[in-house]
């Protein structure tokens, strides 16, 4: 089978065919990308880019082909409305010209399956580093489930949006790269809540910087330190999390080789797999396209032509996942002996205490590595500790060295949350956490793995990414970590979330909920 495909969600014009009988590897990928004149992409110029370039892509695509193609696969979404409906129009053209099938493919989807595909793992954590996102990303029942994502901006566009700032052109990726390798660390903002992050605050930290003088270059290596250590450390949570020992990498800010040094250095460090495809199959390209489209054939995941309308907004965990069996998930978490590798620590576990030991982390520069391993053994020691005081069963802690990053605990639960599901033991971990926030604090990363059972009890441990705040959002960020970690651990996400939000709202604050909402619904491709 030859499936053509069609990207053009943003700045690539681009189109491919891949013959399912040749080698994915070596698919022949003609692009022609859209470079502004001045500031970053103009939505309307970009669709007037794509509506020039696009049919001489495909005129080149197919005449590299063997053969006639059997389905038009496209980019359906996400990306910007003026590109995708120009695109969406010349691909529903061409399948009707052409007389074959039509496929609608979600473009962060295909930037994820190509890296599995390549890479052959079997059901890997995904991290999808591109402009207008930023996800981590395993599948489950039928679904890749966000187990993480931006709480603002994609990653690309915030570095993109600093490189505006001090007047370099569009894009800024590879400028910041080439500008780091002579910079100095300098201290800048380090935001991760959960699995979940955000960019906002570093960002303006940097043109701040930028602004009072420090060295453009200092500031590059600093905004990559901290950035691709954010979210080296989220692909590090989701692989403890899921107890997958497989990551691979998607998207255009994956071209970035120290984000791909950081990322297989934490890989090496845990013991698991990595893998990042070549450039041309990270940025976007119209060969991930028509191989995922192939698959989509494959499954008979073809559309109507009046069904085909695109979507800006279009999520990665809105597709249902007909190339993959149900069976399949990214979570296989084993029986752990008496030392458990947790994401940041590890856990010496004794018969009546455990000894968790912040390890420095070799993919962070030093100095970050020691102020975060700092703070977070201080604020789990306190926060812990201020839990047990408002009523929360938490471990004893028995011991605090904040240099070496060494905590000792009185040993709680038989089991973790994510191996013993039930909506009572959701219920209780809502009204645990409603507690803490009504003491004026968060847990920080308040996962099924946090949690530890014993009966019908449950404690919470780990509060290490937790702080004092008086902020609504903080405390729903805290409700939406948890919702997450549902989705990425449990069979019956969907029951226990709604188990654990009505308790929530039994006894905790209704503005939390409210505001809940409105994290959950806010546009993300800024
Ligand atoms: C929705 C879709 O249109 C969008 N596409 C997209 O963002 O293009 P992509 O090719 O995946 O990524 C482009 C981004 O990748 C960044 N980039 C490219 N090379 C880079 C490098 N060496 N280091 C860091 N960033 C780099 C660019 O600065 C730009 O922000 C997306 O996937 O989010
Ligand atoms: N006090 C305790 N009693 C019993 N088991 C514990 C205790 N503390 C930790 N553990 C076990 O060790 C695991 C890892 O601990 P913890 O979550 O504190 O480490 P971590 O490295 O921060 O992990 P992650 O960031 O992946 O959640 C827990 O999931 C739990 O199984
Ligand atoms: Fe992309």
């Amino acid at each position: 089978m030859r499936v053509l495909g069609i990207e053009g969600t943003a700045w690539a014009a681009s189109a491919a065919v891949y013959d399912t009988n040749a080698d994915p590897d070596s698919i022949f990928i003609e692009t022609d990308a859209y470079q502004p004149d001045s500031g970053g992409i103009h939505p309307r110029e970009a669709a007037e880019h794509m509506s020039d370039a696009v049919p001489e892509v495909v005129e080149t695509a197919l005449e590299a082909a063997d053969g006639p193609v059997d389905a038009v696969a496209f980019s359906r979404g996400p990306g910007l409305g003026p590109c995708l409906r120009t695109v969406g129009t010349a691909a529903r053209a061409l399948a009707q010209t052409l007389d074959v099938p039509l496929v609608g493919v979600n473009h962060m989807v295909a930037h994820l399956e190509i890296g599995r595909q390549h890479s052959e793992f079997d059901s890997p954590v995904c991290l999808n580093a591109s402009g207008a996102n930023a996800h981590v990303l395993g599948y489950r029942n039928g679904r890749y489930r966000v187990l993480g994502e931006t709480m603002d901006t994609g990653v690309g566009n915030a570095i993109d949006k600093f490189t505006r700032h001090v007047g370099w052109s569009h894009p800024g990726g590879p400028k910041v790269e080439e500008a780091a390798k002579d910079g100095e660390y300098v201290e800048l903002p380090y935001v991760v809540k959960g699995m979940d992050f955000s960019f906002s605050g570093i960002m303006s930290a940097a043109k701040d910087a930028y602004d009072a003088g420090v060295p453009v270059e200092d500031v590059c290596y600093s905004l990559q330190e901290n950035v691709f250590g954010m979210l080296t450390e989220v692909a590090e949570r989701a692989l403890s999390l899921t107890g997958s020992d497989e990551l691979v990498l998607g998207g255009g800010v994956g071209q970035n080789a120290r984000l791909r040094e950081m990322l297989r250095e934490m890989c090496d460090q845990r013991g698991a797999d990595f893998f990042a495809p070549d450039p041309r199959f990270l940025r976007d390209n119209a060969g991930m396209i028509a191989v995922l489209g192939a698959e989509m054939v494959r499954a008979g995941d073809t559309i109507a032509v009046e069904e085909s309308a695109v979507d800006s907004n279009f999520r990665p965990d809105q597709v249902p996942v007909t190339w993959r069996s149900d069976e399949e998930s990214v979570a296989r978490w084993r029986e752990e002996g008496s030392e458990v590798k947790g994401a940041e620590a590890t856990v010496e576990i004794g018969d009546e205490r455990v000894t968790k030991r912040r390890l420095p982390k070799s993919y962070r520069h030093p100095e970050l590595d020691a102020r975060l391993r700092r703070a977070r053994t201080v604020l789990e020691a306190r926060l812990t500790s201020e839990a047990r005081r408002q009523g929360v069963p938490t471990p004893v802690v028995y011991d605090a060295d904040p240099e070496e990053g060494v905590l000792v605990f009185e040993r709680v639960g038989e089991a973790d949350l994510r191996e013993r599901l039930t909506a009572v033991r959701v219920r209780d971990v809502a009204r645990h956490l409603a507690a803490i926030h009504g003491a004026g604090f968060v847990h920080g990363d308040p996962t099924t793995r946090n949690v530890r059972v014993d009966g019908e009890r449950t404690y919470l441990i780990d509060f290490g990414l937790g702080y004092n705040t008086d902020d609504a959002e903080d405390y729903a960020m805290d409700l939406h970590v948890f919702g997450q970690s549902l989705a990425g651990t449990a069979d019956d996400a969907e029951a226990l979330r709604e188990a654990f939000e009505a308790a929530y709202a039994e006894v905790g604050d209704e503005a939390t909920l409210d505001r809940l909402r409105e994290v959950e619904g806010r546009g993300r491709y800024q």
